[in-house]
């Protein structure tokens, strides 16, 4: 059959994993990486980076290097959150249609994306790391998003899918890919579920009760702008500060500086989590100073303590709303890569009286996991079982009418995403307005007129965003022989050329074509070498 890959669409790294041999293969990226930054840019040469090699450009190249969207898909210009958000990004966000778009510049020119063309090319990346892996084409996929992701939100995601070549055969709620990944929709019974999911930028904790493959999102709580990211940065103020008085140098106005020390910090906040210190090491930070520091995990959780206390508000909320005690779940699971971190596993474990949260799957993997087995259910693969998960709402949704009556319009346990629509009319002549009292749940969108579908672009627009798309594989055509077009020609204009100009031509040549050529040989182990010989 013909296989369907399951992909985690995070806000900061994407993961990508298929069913293959009876297993679930997390599939590394070309650098060996298993997850890969939702990162994406265009430099100066108008060349289009995507994942680790966008992400490492960040600070050089801020205006142009694009991240988050995912915080800005299927949303309208005037969602608060986008109004919140868009301040705070380096690169430019603007209105268009009424979405947020965003604007760079590609070889001089200015370009807008949508956020769904944005995550077209990140899910294009995990598809293009998949088709290198299984060296064949790839055209289906599951793709996961919030259980919180309203319609719109979710369709936006399947069209980015569209646009990136994908028939996108399910959207799942993330939390449920994690609860399958662990097969906790095998295990007999009804089962309350809860999962805690601590990412790069976003936390969502949600609490789930499964049955017989069905999965009831009881409630969700969160804080969208929490994650490994804001312990990156409390460690880099706190080296910031340390080197400032140590040497009376401000680096904060060093992109590049800031750049090194960012990556540096992430790498040994990764390692404090299973060792007590590491050694933070920056060859020529500034000035061509070196920089080096030891830091302890006690000395990481101290500058974070606050943050990580903070998590535990979300999960009492959503036992509160579930009504329920800690004591009546049955299933903890620590989902996104900040929960590797030792004291935030404690500060869950002792919330939960000691209760061990369920291990086995790498928790920044186990998303695209559970992706990846419904993606092998609905392909018919054998070896899978038949179990199809649906995720329903788990209230009741109506409104109130006159007298104090509920109108039922989705009956509880519909599977989601739902729509229905009803005509109510008013009760008086010439009424001026309805108050309309829905009941606690799921967002609800109430329309009162017939409207162009929740502002979803067109068929046309992804029509015509699935054509960009493709001129982008021409663009690095172009880009490689244009490159080798123009070493050529300087090699030939320049016959005594010393070995070391020789050299330094070699390797702007491949600072070009590689990252081009890697995307497209991927899962070739050794290839990259080759293609050096080659060229
Ligand atoms: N061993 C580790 N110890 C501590 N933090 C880690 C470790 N490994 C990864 N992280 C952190 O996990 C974060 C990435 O998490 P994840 O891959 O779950 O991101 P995500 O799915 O994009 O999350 P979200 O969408 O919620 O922002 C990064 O901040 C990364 O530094």
């Amino acid at each position: 059959p013909d296989p369907v890959i399951g992909i985690d669409l995070g806000t900061t790294y994407s993961c990508v994993g298929i069913f293959k041999d009876g297993h679930v293969e997390i599939i590394p990226n070309e650098q060996g990486n298993r997850i890969t930054p939702s990162y994406v840019a265009f430099n100066a040469d108008g060349e289009r980076l995507i994942g680790d090699s966008a992400k490492n450009q960040l600070t050089s190249n801020p205006k142009n290097t694009v991240f988050d969207v995912k915080r800005f898909i299927g949303r309208e210009w005037d969602d608060p959150m986008v109004q919140k958000d868009v301040q705070y990004y380096p690169f430019n966000i603007v209105k268009k249609n009424n979405k947020p778009y965003v604007q760079v510049q590609i070889g001089g020119e200015e370009r807008m994306f949508a956020p769904e063309e944005i995550s077209a090319m990140v899910l294009g990346k995990m598809k293009e790391i998949a088709e290198g892996y299984l060296k064949h084409n790839v055209t289906k996929a599951v793709i996961t998003v919030p259980a919180y992701f309203n319609d719109a939100q979710r369709q936006a995601t399947k069209d980015a899918g569209t646009i990136a070549g994908l028939d996108v055969q399910r959207i799942i709620n993330e939390p449920t890919a994690a609860a399958i990944a662990y097969g906790l929709n095998k295990k007999g019974g009804e089962k309350s579920v809860l999962v805690f999911d601590l990412g790069g930028g976003t936390f969502d904790v949600s609490l789930l009760t499964i049955d017989q493959g069905v999965f009831e999102v009881v409630a969700t709580s969160g804080d969208n702008h929490l994650g490994g990211e804001d312990f990156d940065q409390r460690v880099m103020d706190f080296l910031v500060k340390k080197h400032k008085k140590n040497t009376g140098v401000d680096i904060r106005k060093d992109n590049r500086a800031m750049q090194k020390v960012r990556r540096e910090v992430e790498k040994a906040k990764r390692t404090l989590s299973y060792r007590h210190e590491t050694r933070i090491e920056i060859e020529s930070l500034i000035n061509g100073q070196d920089f080096s520091h030891t830091l302890t995990r006690a000395k990481f959780e101290e500058l974070n303590m606050d943050l990580f206390r903070s998590t535990l508000n979300p999960v009492k909320k959503v036992l509160k709303d579930g009504d329920m005690k800690a004591s009546d779940v049955d299933e903890i699971i620590l989902v996104g890569g900040s929960t590797r971190i030792p004291k935030i596993q404690q500060l869950v474990k002792d919330f939960f009286d000691g209760k061990e949260p369920s291990r086995g799957v790498n928790p920044d993997e186990s998303v695209a996991y559970g992706a990846a087995v419904q993606g092998a259910v609905l392909s018919g693969a054998d070896q899978v079982g038949d179990v199809l998960v649906v995720d329903v709402n788990p209230l009741t949704l109506g409104i109130e009418t006159v007298g104090g009556v509920m109108t039922k319009l989705i009956p509880r346990n519909s599977p989601i995403p739902n729509r229905k629509s009803q005509i109510f009319s008013t009760a008086v002549d010439n009424q001026p307005s309805v108050t309309i009292q829905k009941t606690r749940g799921p967002e609800v969108r109430i329309k009162f007129t017939i409207q162009n579908d929740n502002n979803r672009i067109s068929p046309e627009e992804i029509e015509k965003m699935i054509k960009d798309a493709e001129t982008f594989a021409e663009e690095d055509k172009r880009v490689i022989q244009e490159a080798v077009e123009s070493t050529i020609s300087w090699i030939e204009s320049h016959p005594s050329a010393e070995l070391d100009e020789l050299k330094e031509k070699k390797s702007e040549l491949e600072n070009i074509v590689q990252p081009i050529t890697s995307k497209l040989y991927q899962g070739n182990s050794g290839s990259k070498s080759e293609d050096r010989e080659d060229l």
